[in-house]
Parts: structure tokens; C-alpha cells; sequence
């Protein structure tokens, strides 16, 4: 009998989603519903052996989203039933200090998301958006949140406290939380498969480079140190967000750039990166300007690739040995030459990379036979992550 766990993840004004056969491994059916609220919603289904389906209509809420995807369901197949649904998954960004694994949501679960919402005003009111809807939609079933945080809260004090006064810190919460956990502990325990090892005895470091990217430095199978801070926003450069920035820049935006603190914000979080230094926030249109030799596009490479070598070098340096390297997410699979520019130069740290694994496809070794780390493309699967740790919480 199949055992499956609808995956949701909740955007502001999207609506991704994942049914997952938990065993197999596989997605029984997904699709995204975007614009939700705008003029017109654009929404996707696909299943296997199915047309995938595409519609353009007004959709005002997450609660018609799901209304939408469940018709997709009953018109298209699987039926939820028959795919043995054990519980429902929801992707929520912050966790807090509190929830260091997935719970089962309850009103007051969804409280304390509620609570944390100053601490991540763009995702965890619309992560609960999404589960107030989802409870709606599928009320039989238990529901469970699974936070981007929990993975990082093994990060010592000395890694994720900041050097501020200890007590506005302290009242305000303010504090390195990480982000991309989900992701970051799935392949920091395939890495360790892959090597052969117990993860115990692994030194990883795991670079999730998507539109938002982080790294994260994991011993143990323990996250010890990680790129993003107490929003998204900080670290590696990404498709439209900053990374780090001396703070004193948002000073200056104010008082000499005359901007208000909602419009430094969006300027730092939706139109800086990539798209600020490029006009484009999409790695692929930027390597292709790159290869076309426009100057802005080819120093956007080089500072993305400055940016994580810096990182790598550090967490060389906390790890004090470490035993590889992955590269994961839509730029980290994909982009060779972001791998090779980042890795370039590192082979006197013992990182040597080999050109040809490096332009292959799918999870692979991508160093050099002898290579003293080693450095591997392993692909992200967020959704069956949280899946199992639904089916994990839902057995018992
Ligand atoms: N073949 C490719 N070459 C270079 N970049 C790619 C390729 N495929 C996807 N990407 C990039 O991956 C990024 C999206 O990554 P993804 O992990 O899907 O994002 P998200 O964080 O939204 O889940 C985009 O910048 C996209 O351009
Ligand atoms: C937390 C975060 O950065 O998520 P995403 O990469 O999905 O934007
Ligand atoms: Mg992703």
C-alpha cells in the first residue's frame, strides 16, 4: 500500500505543492499556483502519465488555491485516498529558537509561527496562510510543520550570536537562525552515503545555491555554521537579494540616499543580487551575457564566485578538516562554471576539480581521482525531505 504526504510550500503569493510517495521516493503529482491575488493567478499540475495542465484565471486567496489543486485531484488522479495520504507537510521558514524538529500543528503551533512572524515578515505569515488553508482544505488529516531553522540550531553561541548589545539582542531575538535546513541536512546525509561513511564521521560543506543561497559548514551531521543570518537576507550573493552588506550601507540609504527603511528593504531583498548588477535575476541569463562578454554580467560571476570562495575558505577554517564539498539547488546542479570559478584557485587547499565530471549531469563526483576533498553535485529533494519527516512524526 502506497504511503504519501502532501508537501506545501507557501509563498506570499504562491502556492507550490508535492504529492509524495514517502517509500518510492517519487512525486505522484505537483504544481505551483503563482500571482495568487493578482489580476490573473497562473496555476500548474503535473502527474506522471498525464497532460500537464495549465490555466490562467483569477484566484484571491490560498484558500481558492487549494480549492483549484484539489479539482486538479478529483479531474485528473491520483485520488488522494487511493495514494494511502498519511498527513500534510508545510514548509515554514522560521522556527525561532523554539522548534528544533517537525511538529504536529496545533492552534498553538500555529500561535507560536504566528509569534515568529517579526522575525520573518516575508515568509511565516504566508507559511501559515498556508496552513490555515490547508487545515480547510484537508481537515481529516494530520498536519505538520517542518521549519527551514530546526537543522541550524545546533550552531554554537560564539557562530550565531552577534556582537550587539546582549540585551536588545536578547529581548528582540535577535540571533543567527539559518535558513535552507531542510536542505542543507538531506544532502549533508546523502553526501555521507555517497562517501561511504557514517555520517558521524563526516566534515561537509553544503552549498544550496538557488534564488535564495546559503551555505552551511556541517560536522557530524550537525549544522556548526552557516551563511544566512536572522533573515534570508544575509551571506551569499542571490537572484535578487544582497547578502552581506555592511550595515552601515543601510544608514546611509536612509539618511544620504533619502530612501525609507520599507524601501531599503525591498531594495536589499527583491532588487539587488543578480538583478541588481545584472538587470537579471536568472543565473542562466546571466551566463549567457556573460559568454556574450557584456562586462556587467562577467563581474556579477566574479563576485558571486568571490563571494563563496570566501565562504568555503572560512569553513575550511571552522571545520578544521573537512572531508567534501557539495553543490546543490538550481544553480548549484547546474552551473559548471559557478562551480569551477568557486573551486578555482583552491587546489593548494586540497580542492582540485575535474573539468569534465564538472560539465556532466546529475549526482556525481565532480573532483579529481585523488583530490584530498572531495567535491559532489548532489541534487536537493526539499519535498521528499519533509515528507519523511512527516511520515516519521505521523508513525510514531
Ligand atoms: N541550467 C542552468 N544553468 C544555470 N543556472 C540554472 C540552470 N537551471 C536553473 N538555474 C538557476 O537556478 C536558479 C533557481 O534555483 P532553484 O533552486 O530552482 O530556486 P528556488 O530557490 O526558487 O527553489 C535560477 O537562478 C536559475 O537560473
Ligand atoms: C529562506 C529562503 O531563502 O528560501 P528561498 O530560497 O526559498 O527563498
Ligand atoms: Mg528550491
Amino acid at each position: 500500500m502506497t504511503r504519501s504526504v502532501f508537501v506545501i510550500n507557501a509563498g506570499s503569493s504562491s502556492l507550490k505543492y508535492q504529492l509524495v510517495d514517502v517509500d518510492a521516493g517519487t512525486a505522484l503529482a505537483s504544481g505551483i499556483v503563482e500571482r495568487i491575488g493578482e489580476t490573473a493567478a497562473v496555476a500548474k499540475h503535473e502527474a506522471p502519465g498525464i497532460e500537464p495542465v495549465r490555466e490562467e484565471r483569477v484566484i484571491t486567496d490560498h484558500g481558492k488555491a487549494f480549492g483549484w489543486v484539489l479539482r486538479q485531484f478529483e479531474a485528473h488522479g491520483p485520488a488522494l485516498e487511493e495514494a494511502g495520504l498519511v498527513g500534510v507537510g508545510h514548509r515554514v521558514v522560521q522556527g525561532g529558537a523554539r522548534f528544533d524538529r517537525a511538529v504536529l500543528v496545533d492552534d498553538d503551533v500555529a500561535a507560536q509561527i504566528d509569534d515568529l512572524s517579526p522575525l520573518a515578515p516575508l515568509h511565516n505569515p504566508a507559511n501559515l496562510q498556508g496552513i490555515r488553508s490547508a487545515r480547510a482544505t484537508f481537515p481529516g488529516y494530520p498536519h505538520v510543520a517542518v521549519f527551514d531553522t530546526a537543522f541550524h540550531l545546533t550552531i554554537p553561541p560564539a557562530a550565531h550570536r552577534y556582537a550587539i548589545d546582549a540585551q536588545v539582542a536578547a529581548e528582540h531575538r535577535i540571533r543567527k537562525y539559518g535558513f535552507h535546513g531542510t536542505s542543507h541536512q538531506f544532502v549533508s546525509r546523502r553526501l555521507a552515503e555517497l562517501l561511504g561513511r557514517p555520517i558521524e564521521d563526516v566534515s561537509s560543506i553544503v552549498l544550496h545555491l538557488g534564488n535564495g543561497a546559503s551555505a552551511t559548514a556541517v560536522r557530524g551531521g550537525r549544522s556548526v555554521e552557516t551563511s544566512m543570518g536572522m533573515t534570508p537576507l544575509a551571506g551569499l550573493v542571490m537572484g535578487t537579494r544582497s547578502g552581506d552588506i555592511d550595515p552601515g550601507v543601510v544608514f546611509h540609504l536612509h539618511r544620504v540616499a533619502g530612501l525609507s527603511v520599507d524601501e531599503i528593504d525591498v531594495l536589499l531583498n527583491k532588487r539587488s543580487g543578480l538583478l541588481g548588477l545584472t538587470g537579471t535575476g536568472d543565473m542562466r541569463d546571466v551566463q549567457q551575457a556573460a559568454d556574450a562578454g557584456i562586462p556587467r554580467a562577467v563581474e556579477a560571476l566574479e563576485i558571486v564566485a568571490h563571494r563563496l570562495r570566501g565562504t568555503i575558505g572560512a569553513y575550511l577554517a571552522h571545520l578544521g578538516r573537512t572531508d567534501a564539498i557539495a553543490f546543490t539547488a538550481g544553480v548549484g546542479e547546474n552551473a559548471a562554471p559557478v562551480r569551477a570559478a568557486a573551486l578555482a584557485g583552491l587546489e593548494g587547499l586540497g580542492i582540485v576539480l575535474d573539468p569534465e565530471r564538472n560539465a556532466g549531469r546529475g549526482e556525481r563526483r565532480i573532483s579529481a581521482d585523488g583530490s584530498p576533498i572531495e567535491v559532489w553535485v548532489v541534487p536537493t529533494q526539499e519535498e521528499l525531505e519533509i515528507a519523511r519527516q512527516v511520515a516519521a512524526l505521523v508513525d510514531g
